[in-house]
C-alpha cells in the first residue's frame, strides 16, 4: 500500500515541523576555551521554524555554510538539537537510535547530495533496495513479492526495464541513474517526508532537470512532503511551492516560491536572485563552486563562532541602519501575497523613519536602490508574523 492510498493525512496537512530549531556545534581544541566559562560554539542553526506539508515541496536556499544541511540532519534526527522542537504530525519527537529511530526513519527519509558516496560500490542495486524493504517491513512475504516490490521501486524512479538495473553495481550506472537508485532506496521505506539535500548539485547539468522532474512526480503521485535543499534559487522557483532563504544559520525570508524569487524582500535574497537571474540556469551555465562564488557577490558570510549581533547580514548590507547592528529583526509580513515574510528592519516604518536606510552600511552606496518590495511601504504599519 502506498502512502497516497493509505490516506494517512489529507493533502496540504503539516507532516513535519521545525519549531525554533537550533544547533550549536562545540569548537574543540581551542586553548583559550580551557580557561573560558562559555566554550566556543559554531552557531550553525538558530531559531529555525517551518512546516513541511503533504504533497508540497519546500525549498531551503542559501549559500554554502548557511546551515541548510544541518537543518536536514536535525530533521533526520542524525544530530541531537541544542534547542527547539521537531514535530511529526504535531507530536514532539526526539529519537536516538534503536526501534524508535527506525520507526522515525521509516517516515522521514534523507537523500544525500552525492550518489557516488551514498551507494556502496561492492553491492548491487538489488542489495541496496532489498535492505530498506526488509528493515521497514515492506518486502512482502516471499521471494516473488520481494521481486515485485524491487521492480516496483525501480519503475517508480523510471529505471526500466527493472531487470536491466537490479543486478548492476553502482559503477555501471551514470550519476543520474545512481541518484535514482538512492531515491528508490528512500522510497523503499514508504516514507511521508523526503529530505533532499542538494539532490542534483553533483549531477551533470543535462540530467538535473530529469531528476527534479522525478521528485516532483513522486510528490504528486505519493503525496510526499519534500524539503529541497539548494544554493540555486532559480531551481527553487521552478521546483518548489514554497521557498525559505537562510543566511548564516537564520531564516531571513519565506513565502511562495514565485513571490520570493520574483519579488524578493530581503537584501540577501536580492543578492541571490541577482546572481542567478536566469531561471533556465538549472539546465546550464553555472554550477557547484562557480555558483557558490557567484552567490557570494558583495562579500563573505560571517564567522559562525562569533556571528554579528543584530541582523547577521548587516556587515554586507547596503541598506544597514543602526538598529540592524544592534537588534535581530523579527519576521515581518511584506507585500500583498499571503505568507510572504522577511526578517529585515527595512520593513519596519518606525525604524526607517528614525534612521535612513544605508546609514550604518559598511560601504554606503547611495546608488544602490532599496528592495522593490520595500518601495512605498514606509507608511504602512509593521505586521509581525505569528510564528
Ligand atoms: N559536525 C560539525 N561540527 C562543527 N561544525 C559543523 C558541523 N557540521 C556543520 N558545521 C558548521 O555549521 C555551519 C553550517 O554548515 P552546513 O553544512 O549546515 O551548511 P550548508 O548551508 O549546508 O552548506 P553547504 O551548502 O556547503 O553544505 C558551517 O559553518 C559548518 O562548518
Amino acid at each position: 500500500m502506498t502512502l497516497s492510498e493509505s490516506g494517512a493525512a489529507p493533502a496540504g496537512e503539516v507532516v513535519l515541523e521545525a519549531v525554533g530549531l537550533t544547533k550549536h556545534f562545540p569548537v574543540r581544541g581551542r586553548l583559550r576555551d580551557l580557561f573560558s566559562r562559555t566554550p566556543a560554539v559554531v552557531h550553525a542553526v538558530d531559531d529555525v521554524s517551518f512546516a513541511l506539508r503533504r504533497g508540497r515541496v519546500t525549498a531551503l536556499v542559501g549559500e554554502s555554510g548557511s546551515g541548510k544541511s544541518t537543518v536536514a540532519r536535525l530533521l533526520a534526527q542524525l544530530h541531537p538539537r541544542t534547542a527547539g522542537d521537531i514535530r511529526l504530525h504535531g507530536t514532539s519527537t526526539r529519537v536516538r537510535g534503536g526501534r524508535r529511530f527506525r520507526s522515525y526513519v521509516r517516515r522521514v527519509q534523507l537523500i544525500l547530495q552525492d550518489p557516488f558516496a551514498s551507494l556502496n560500490p561492492v553491492h548491487t542495486v538489488r542489495y541496496h533496495l532489498t535492505r530498506p524493504l526488509r528493515i521497514h517491513g515492506t518486502a512482502g512475504r516471499g521471494a516473488e513479492e520481494l521481486e515485485r516490490a524491487l521492480a516496483d521501486l525501480l519503475t517508480r524512479v523510471s529505471l526500466t526495464p527493472p531487470e536491466r538495473y537490479l543486478d548492476a553495481f553502482p559503477h555501471e550506472l551514470s550519476g543520474g541513474q545512481r541518484q535514482r537508485v538512492a531515491i528508490a532506496r528512500a522510497l523503499g521505506a514508504d516514507p511521508e517526508v523526503l529530505l533532499a539535500d542538494e539532490p542534483v548539485s553533483m549531477l551533470d547539468v543535462s540530467i538535473r532537470l530529469g531528476v527534479l522532474n522525478l521528485l516532483q512526480d513522486l510528490k504528486d503521485r505519493l503525496d510526499l512532503a519534500i524539503l529541497y535543499i539548494t544554493h540555486d534559487i532559480a531551481s527553487a522557483r521552478y521546483f518548489a511551492d514554497e521557498t525559505i532563504v537562510m543566511y548564516a544559520g537564520r531564516m531571513v525570508e519565506g513565502g511562495d516560491s514565485e513571490t520570493v524569487t520574483q519579488n524578493p524582500a530581503h537584501p540577501y535574497t536580492r543578492l541571490l536572485t541577482d546572481s542567478a537571474p536566469d531561471p533556465e540556469r538549472i539546465t546550464g551555465a553555472l554550477s557547484g563552486a562557480d555558483a557558490a562564488r557567484a552567490d557570494r557577490g558583495g562579500g563573505e558570510p560571517p564567522s559562525l563562532i562569533s556571528p554579528p549581533a543584530g541582523c547577521r547580514f548587516h556587515p554586507r548590507c547596503p541598506h544597514a541602519m543602526r538598529r540592524c547592528v544592534a537588534d535581530a529583526p523579527p519576521r515581518l509580513t511584506v507585500g500583498d501575497r499571503p505568507g510572504h515574510w522577511t526578517a529585515c528592519w527595512l520593513y519596519d516604518p518606525a525604524t526607517v523613519a528614525a534612521d535612513p536606510p544605508g546609514s550604518a552600511a559598511p560601504d554606503a552606496d547611495p546608488t544602490v536602490p532599496p528592495p522593490p518590495a520595500f518601495a512605498g511601504r514606509a507608511d504602512t504599519g509593521p505586521r509581525e508574523e505569528a510564528r
